[in-house]
């Protein structure tokens, strides 16, 4: 890249290189416009080709992986090292595995924050194979209701296929590799906080409903079956008298200070800028968070002002102005 920002009428060309369903959601005319006003054009890259013959660009923006798709990236790394690439394959593949992805959070720091508030992760067990869903060792260190989740989550409809299970029965039929976790009661709400560089944003979104005593003790059946619940509008089958009583508008969000600092040592500890992570408030324990889910490159488009907190992110990047010592340039914004 040239000396940063200093020719006012200097373009920027950001190269995108999405699967279609993201590309339509992601790349919307309003952000193409705001971005192109702000002097920077974004423009589809063809995976399928080198990227040494597109562009030039002077930034990658991507949401891909594979082997193919991987020593394309490394061969334009190799001859132009000053491009920034967003983000590291590397650093997006360990959110493509549920285990790595939440092992990220024990390497932050836990100490309670100034505001009291504690976060964590819920107990949890990896299953690679049908016999051990058998073994009460294993599974007996966790408490039903159990949330048992795809250990893969490579962004397939079947990585997001998700069951509640009540009982040890409900267990047998689960199909691993998976990650058997404790379904942790949260008054039905989900937090979702998204991260584009140094920017934050936490919003509500309905979340599963709580599990009551008597439903745990008398299950109408051993497991059931979900998927994205955080983007359902009607109710499904997890749809009972306690989803009736979630408000939404009425969840007390968190403090922002507190979700600032675990998306700034997120970000930092995964070495990645665009990303979200779902978190839940512990309804036995009010001061106590847990992340359960952290997405690469999520659906920005429901993001509030999201054409503009991406073209500010797009400008830091094209004028290098991304520093490791960033942190100045600071927002957050509680929604
Ligand atoms: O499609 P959207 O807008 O619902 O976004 C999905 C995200 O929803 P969210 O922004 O968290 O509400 C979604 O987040 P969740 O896993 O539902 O928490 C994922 O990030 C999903 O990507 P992938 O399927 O895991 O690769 C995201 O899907 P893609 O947009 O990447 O296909
Ligand atoms: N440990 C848990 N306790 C309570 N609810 C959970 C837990 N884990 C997940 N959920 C609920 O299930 C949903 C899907 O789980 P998540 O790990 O976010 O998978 P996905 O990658 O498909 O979004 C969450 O949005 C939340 O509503
Ligand atoms: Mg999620
Ligand atoms: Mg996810």
């Amino acid at each position: 890249m040239e000396a940063a920002g200093k020719d006012p009428s200097r373009r920027f060309t950001i190269g995108y290189a999405l699967v279609p369903k993201k590309q339509q959601s992601f790349i919307q005319p309003s952000l193409v416009s705001l971005a192109r006003s702000r002097g920077i054009d974004l423009v589809p890259i063809d995976p399928t080709k080198s990227l040494l013959s597109q562009g030039p660009f002077d930034c990658v923006l991507h949401k891909l992986s594979g082997e193919e798709w991987r020593s394309n990236l490394d061969e334009f790394s190799a001859v132009h090292p000053e491009i920034p690439i967003i983000d590291r394959l590397d650093a997006i593949e360990r959110l493509h595995n549920r285990i790595s992805m939440l092992q990220v959070v024990s390497e932050l720091d836990t100490s309670t924050s100034a505001s009291g508030d504690t976060f964590g992760i819920p107990s949890q067990v990896v299953v690679y194979d049908s016999g051990a869903l058998a073994d009460s060792g294993l599974v007996g260190a966790l408490r039903f209701p159990i949330i048992a989740k795809p250990l893969v989550a490579d962004g397939t409809a079947r990585s997001h296929k998700m069951s509640l299970v009540f009982t040890r029965d409900g267990l047998l039929k689960l199909k691993p590799p998976l990650v058997l976790q404790e379904f942790v009661n949260h008054g039905g709400v989900i937090f979702k906080v998204y991260v584009v560089g140094t920017h934050v944003t936490c919003v509500k979104r309905r979340s599963l409903p709580d599990v009551s005593k008597e439903t745990l003790e008398c299950p109408a059946e051993g497991s059931v079956s979900f998927s994205q619940i955080s983007n359902m509008t009607t109710k499904g089958q997890l749809g009972g008298p306690q989803e009736e009583l979630t408000r939404l508008d009425e969840a007390q969000m968190p403090p922002i200070s507190f979700v600032t600092e675990i998306a700034s040592g997120l970000r930092k500890a995964l070495g990645l800028r665009l990303f979200n992570f779902d978190m839940i408030r512990d309804a036995r324990v009010g001061n106590r968070y847990l992340i359960i889910d952290i997405n690469y490159f999520p659906g920005y488009a429901k993001m509030p002002s999201y054409e503009s907190v991406l073209t500010d992110f797009f400008s830091t990047i094209v004028h290098n102005e991304d520093g490791q010592n960033g942190e100045s340039n600071h927002k957050a914004e509680v929604v």
